[in-house]
């Protein structure tokens, strides 16, 4: 890739494809092509076609996907399937047909099985079944990968499949149903204090911003406490999901931009076969390669937040899967490491979300 290069980074308004956006932007590259969803929605097949025809970019960040957390995945489950499947086919076959000298899929640890040993190596991909909460998703993301493995083995592109463990950052999901943990327990404890604290102005310029059902900042204070109660933030208490004892392990989203942009720059096909001759798990895992509990998470961010009330875990909520550590040798030996730590990383969102109402 060199800095005068088309790019076309799908997804550039998300948690990912935003950060790849800035860094590629930092780093002096200048010729990007993007669309928002409602510009070009990724699933139309002959739209996806006419703007590979029209715009013919030369390097593609596979950004752009139907992304959420636990509950939306094990709730929504058709969408996550179909979506995901249509927008990465579209995109991959679009980008053959048309040239595209690189490209770069985003998956998900997801991918491995539920039993898969700890940490996960590439290797252990299709060897047993997977978690069942995000099964039709992984299945997607799955097909992902052979799919870029098979157009490079057949037609001799050079498309890379990558692996990110849990992410968080600038831009993330702060849904109360949809979005993963982070984002989701950075907001419901801190409205959690604002209730304690009775700090009203907060919680409606909150809702304002990002409104819970059909109540926004205009509700009166008895109706936002109402709805607040169903997501578990009440006066003293937060309430979170699951058991609190599951392993997670996360990312700092510039981090995983970083890697990627460091992986179309530096990596081609040929680099991650993993022997001579060997063709199969040629993606690449993205993480830190550090676990905690989702318990040591909730107690770090109500430290951050300087919460005084409790926290509950309400274990009628699913756990997902227990563990899904990353193995980062391949990372590791292709020459890229992550540096920012959980710590930091909690208090650089914890930020963001109140800069950004
Ligand atoms: N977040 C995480 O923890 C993890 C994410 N990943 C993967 O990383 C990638 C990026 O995820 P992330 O940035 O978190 O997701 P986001 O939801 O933040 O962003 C996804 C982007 O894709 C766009 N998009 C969704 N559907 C369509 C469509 N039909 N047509 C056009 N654009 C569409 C969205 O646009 P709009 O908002 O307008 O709908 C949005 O810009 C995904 O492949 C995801 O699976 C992997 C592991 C963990
Ligand atoms: C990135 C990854 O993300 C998804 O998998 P996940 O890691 O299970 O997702 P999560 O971040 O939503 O939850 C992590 C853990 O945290 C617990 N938890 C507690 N309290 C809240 C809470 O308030 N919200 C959420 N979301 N989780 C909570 C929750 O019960 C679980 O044990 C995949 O579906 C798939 O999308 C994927 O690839």
């Amino acid at each position: 890739m060199n800095k005068e290069s088309k790019i076309f980074v799908a997804g550039h308004r998300g948690l990912v494809g935003s950060a790849i956006l800035k860094n590629l932007q930092d780093k002096g590259y200048t010729n990007f092509v993007f669309r928002t969803h409602t510009e070009l929605d990724l699933t139309d097949q002959q739209a996806v076609n006419a703007f590979f025809e029209a715009e013919k970019p030369e390097y593609v960040f596979l950004s752009a996907a139907h992304v959420g957390g636990i509950m939306a995945n094990s709730r929504y489950r058709a969408d996550f399937i179909y979506i995901n499947l249509m927008i990465q086919n579209n995109v991959i076959h679009a980008s053959y047909k048309n040239g595209v000298k690189k490209l770069l899929f985003l998956g998900s640890t997801c991918i491995y099985p539920c039993e898969a040993p700890q940490p996960m190596p590439e290797d252990c991909l299709l060897t047993s079944p997977l978690e069942y909460t995000n099964e039709p998703y992984a299945i997607a993301k799955i097909a992902g990968i052979k799919m870029c493995e098979s157009y490079n083995l057949q037609y001799g592109t050079n498309y890379i499949a990558v692996m990110p463990t849990n992410l968080y950052g600038p831009n993330d999901n702060f849904n109360l149903e949809t979005s993963h943990v982070l984002p989701a327990m950075i907001r419901k404890i801190h409205l959690g204090k604002c209730l304690f604290e009775r700090n009203f102005d907060f919680i409606r310029k909150d809702l304002d911003f990002r409104p819970v059902e059909t109540i926004s900042g205009s509700a009166s204070e008895n109706e936002i406490i109402a709805v607040l109660d169903k997501y578990g933030i009440r006066e003293g208490e937060v309430e979170l999901w699951g058991t609190g004892k599951p392993l997670r392990e996360f990312l700092w989203s510039e981090e995983m931009a970083d890697a990627s942009v460091y992986i179309m720059e530096h990596i081609d096909f040929a680099d991650v076969r993993q022997k001579e001759g060997e063709v199969r798990n040629t993606h690449i895992n993205i993480g830190t390669g550090i676990e905690l509990s989702i318990k040591d998470v909730a107690t770090l961010i109500k430290e951050k937040i300087g919460y005084k009330g409790d926290l509950k875990f309400n274990s009628s909520k699913p756990d997902g899967t227990l563990r899904k550590l990353t193995d980062v040798t391949k990372l590791h030996s292709l020459g890229w490491h992550h540096s920012v730590e959980i710590n930091e990383g909690v208090e650089r969102l914890y930020k963001w979300y109140l800069e950004n109402l």
